[in-house]
């Protein structure tokens, strides 16, 4: 009995999904050089499954597969992708118990969650299914008697895919769902912690009609991911790179991708302000910042990462705050029950105590948690601090956990030039009841996303993605395709 079907047993309708070789040409195999890597379950602190420990090597089988199966996949119809698609949405949803419960296990995502990331990641293939069946060039009106002037749509070819841990399906049917969608084909590169998803996703791919070679999935220890993203980087026959993770990376990425002249699409990291006015609903503002800081325990892109609360507000909303985040339930990820489930690993919950401790040598003051976790090394205490200075890494960096850092403010103009001081600028919130003011903010704050009076606000229909260091393009809506095309320009003449 394998690691994996011992840690599942009993638990899965179909215990098919677990898949642990990698995806690559329609064929399950082993990597190459035939070494395995174990993944580990943070809930439990204990070995999950024994996956393909792919490299460089499996990496350019894979591309190779993929751009032979491009020359046929491009000339299918939009009507035979969209169908694939839908059918492939279909599969998700019927098994979103199974495939939550193993993104839940692998991952640390409460299981509730989890499904939810399994509808969301649905969403995705349903949404760019309908989506090819309108997508459409247009035509130009001539500057020549005689001659016909148009701009067609074509896929850019095979594009190589890199994706975090945090959305093992979700990020993976953003890029996949437009792709395929667009006539392109795929070499995805999961994260190391969360390969399960990722192939249980392939799988249910292969069933719904998805041809040998048009995605293929290389599972990797953490040690072959810079030789992978470098492989995907520079391989010619690959025209495009499209990377969720974190900003370090994707500017090596980017870099990297230079040499072949690449299109690159870069969801990279967040440091989202979250801005609670005197003239707010305070408890809706409460709401919006558990629901916004605490979804996959604080380990989203676009969760909050420093709060301003105006000073009028300041205690009764840090009041009801405590109230509130001390109700959230924490434990073992895939049991129900649980808003909070462990992080990502341990070392993780080691990195963020040590960021917590140094903001409390320097002067914050813990109104809850910032103490030890009981529940095991991968459980991150719920904690929030108040009395906060800038110079503190709680407030300067990016903190993937269940921490919230409350700064009090004066002026609408101080808060914007503070939310403003940064590199990043993927996503921002703001809680205030003035419309004047909500526009303000709405054209003010330097995000590629705002949401006032919400804190959650992610959807298929909407265009995901950040500007200065936050990343490059957009991924979902109705141009979420445009980065998968080339438009061409063609004139014809002779026509007089
Ligand atoms: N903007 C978004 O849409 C979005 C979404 C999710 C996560 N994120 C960001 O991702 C980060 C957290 O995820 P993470 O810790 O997994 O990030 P990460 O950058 O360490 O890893 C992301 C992916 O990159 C791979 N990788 C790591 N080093 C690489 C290299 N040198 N070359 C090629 N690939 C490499 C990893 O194996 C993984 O697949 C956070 O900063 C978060 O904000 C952004
Ligand atoms: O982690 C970032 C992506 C999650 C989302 O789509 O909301």
């Amino acid at each position: 009995m394998t690691l994996a079907s011992q840690a599942f047993k009993g638990l899965l309708r179909r215990p098919d999904l677990i898949q642990s070789q990698g995806y690559i040409g329609g064929r399950w195999l082993n990597a190459l050089s035939g070494k395995t890597y174990t993944i580990i379950d943070p809930s439990l602190d204990a070995p999950l499954a024994d996956v393909a420990a792919m490299t460089a090597d499996d990496t350019n089988v894979a591309i190779e597969a993929a751009d032979e199966a491009f020359q046929q996949w491009r000339n299918t119809t939009p009507n035979h992708r969209a169908a694939i698609l839908q059918k492939w949405d279909r599969l998700l949803r019927e098994n979103e118990a199974d495939l939550g419960l193993i993104m839940s296990k692998e991952s640390g995502k409460p299981i509730a969650e989890a499904i939810g990331e399994v509808s969301y990641a649905a969403d995705y293939l349903k949404f760019f299914g309908h989506e090819c069946l309108r997508y459409e060039g247009f035509m130009i009106p001539s500057h020549a008697h005689g001659r016909k002037m148009m701009a067609i749509r074509q896929p850019v070819g095979v594009c190589a895919m890199i994706t975090p841990w945090n959305f093992p399906i979700g990020m993976l049917a953003r890029k996949v769902g437009p792709a395929l969608a667009a006539g392109c084909t795929a070499v995805v590169k999961p994260a190391e912690s969360t390969p399960l998803s990722a192939l249980a996703f392939a799988k249910l791919g292969e069933e719904a009609g998805v041809p040998a070679g048009v995605m293929n999935i290389v599972p990797s220890a953490r040690e072959a991911a810079s030789e992978i993203g470098r492989t995907l980087s520079v391989t010619p026959t690959v025209r495009k790179l499209t990377f969720t993770g974190s900003t370090v990376v994707g500017k090596i990425l980017t870099e990297q991708c230079a040499s072949t002249l690449k299109k690159v699409s870069m969801e990279l990291g967040g440091l989202a302000p979250f801005i609670v006015f005197d003239d707010a609903d305070i408890p809706a503002a409460v709401e919006g910042l558990v629901q916004a800081k605490f979804r996959n325990t604080g380990q989203t892109c676009v969760c909050p990462n420093r709060v301003y609360v105006q000073a009028g507000s300041f205690d009764e909303f840090s009041k009801q705050l405590v109230k509130r985040v001390s109700e959230l339930k924490q434990g073992v990820a895939h049991q129900r029950g649980f808003d909070l489930g462990p992080l990502i690993n341990s070392g993780a919950v080691e990195k963020l105590t040590a960021v917590v401790e140094e903001a409390i040598e320097l002067g914050a003051k813990p109104l809850l948690g910032a103490t030890k976790n009981p529940l095991g090394p991968a459980y991150m205490t719920p904690t929030i601090l108040t009395n906060i200075s800038t110079n503190m890494r709680v407030a300067k960096e990016e903190c993937f956990g269940p921490i919230v850092a409350l700064q009090k403010f004066e002026t609408e103009e101080e808060v914007l030039k503070a939310a403003n001081n940064t590199e990043m600028g993927l996503a921002a919130y703001a809680f205030t009841q003035d419309l004047g003011r909500a526009w303000r903010m709405s054209e003010q704050l330097e995000a590629g996303m705002v949401g006032l009076n919400v804190g959650l606000i992610s959807a298929v229909q909407a265009p995901f993605g950040g500007i200065k260091q936050s990343g490059l393009g957009r991924e979902g809506s109705i141009i979420g395709m445009d980065d998968y095309t080339e438009l061409k320009y063609v004139c014809m003449g002779g026509l007089a």
